[in-house]
């Protein structure tokens, strides 16, 4: 696919660009602005991610996938039950308060399953698995694929952990990979529209940790803190989008930013043209509890001090597992689940719902 050069006209928000391999040698320059990105805005361009060519394999499995009849790819859809391994067809989510349908189809791959392959240990065979395409490159390119975003995402939260003052590896013994999660991969299509202003996913922050993001065309749009437009994320070659999910904002006392995010099909000359992309997902294991680590960090601890003392309401302390945390948002995205505004505001996230 060929894909129209990104359009002079269209403003975009600059992000930082942060050296992955610079981040590996734990530069202590590259680690500030590693982390003046992931706690002004929250989210950040890495480049250098030795990611790109399993990710443009990734991309490839996926018309194998999406072109499978409707009726084929609805046998493996996610459901309505919180779940979200599987095919997720368009439609299936609101995108807004007003029950709005989303326009974009997921395939969702277990980190777990991806994992444990040959074996599948989230989605039982036969019926219920993933679409054959997925089955056939899971050896070849979507455990592989796994295994490196999930090496990516456990460095930079590495370098997080010691920003925080956490002891040695403490965020990584919420990420270990043998306990299950929600973490997965997903591969994303968006039907093409002429319309540029139809919201193909719906405003929100992240679910869990860090996300590792591969765009090719624009679409995606941050809401920058104190603004209230909407501005593109223009994409670069051969660099990745990463950004901060809730987990790791509850976690970090608010200092690491969950920030909002939406897609909106490609604009200008980029316009009525399908769009893709691939995201990796990092969540803490099912069982940890959401709740700032206060104990273990002065600077957690004043983070969450301030942030009462500013009445903003956060406590910093969900009650929730990762997997409830997950499970209530997704269940309640699900236009099948709807009964009218308020099952969105429940499938709000950090941007919504005072964590007490
Ligand atoms: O497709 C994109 O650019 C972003 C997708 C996204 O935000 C998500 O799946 O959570
Ligand atoms: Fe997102």
């Amino acid at each position: 696919m060929i894909i129209p050069s990104w359009p002079e006209d269209v403003p975009t928000h600059p992000l930082l660009v942060i050296d992955y391999q610079l981040l590996k040698k734990r530069d202590a320059a590259e680690i500030e602005r590693l982390w003046e990105a992931a706690t002004k805005l929250g989210f950040w361009y890495l480049k250098n991610h030795e990611v790109d060519e399993l990710a443009q394999k990734m991309f490839d499995l996926g018309p194998e996938v999406m072109d499978l009849p409707l009726e084929e790819k609805m046998k493996y859809e996610q459901g309505d039950q919180g779940g979200s391994f599987g095919y997720k067809m368009a439609g299936g989510n609101a995108v807004a308060a007003n029950g709005e349908p989303d326009t974009t189809e997921f395939l969702n791959v277990a980190k777990d399953d991806a994992l444990a392959w040959p074996n599948l240990v989230r989605r039982a065979p036969p019926s219920t698995s993933y679409p054959a395409p997925a089955l056939a490159r899971m050896e070849s390119v979507v455990a592989p694929f796994v295994r490196k975003s999930l090496e990516v995402n456990s460095l930079i939260m590495d370098i997080f952990n010691d920003k925080l003052g956490l002891k040695k590896g403490r965020l990584a013994e919420f990420h270990v990979n043998e306990q299950w999660s929600s973490s997965e991969a997903r591969i994303i299509k968006n039907r093409a529209t002429p319309n540029t202003q139809k919201i193909a996913i719906g405003s929100h922050t992240d679910f869990g940790s860090l996300s590792f993001l591969h765009n090719r065309q624009g679409g995606l749009q941050v809401l920058p803190p104190g603004s209230e437009t909407w501005q593109y994320v223009k994409p670069l070659e051969n660099h990745a989008i990463c950004n901060i999910g809730d987990a790791l904002s509850i976690f970090s006392g608010g200092i690491l930013r969950s920030n909002l995010h939406r897609v909106v099909p490609p604009p200008s000359t980029q316009a009525n043209t399908e769009r893709w992309s691939l995201v990796f997902f990092s969540r803490p294991g099912n069982s940890f509890v959401l709740r700032a680590l206060t104990e273990e960090s002065d600077m957690i601890s004043k983070a969450v001090a301030a942030a009462r003392a500013g009445g903003d309401g956060k406590k910093f302390n969900t009650g929730s597992t990762a997997e409830e945390w997950f499970g209530r948002r997704m269940r309640n995205q699900r236009m099948a689940n709807r009964t009218g505004p308020e099952t969105w505001m429940a499938s709000r996230g950090t941007e919504r719902i005072e964590v007490v």
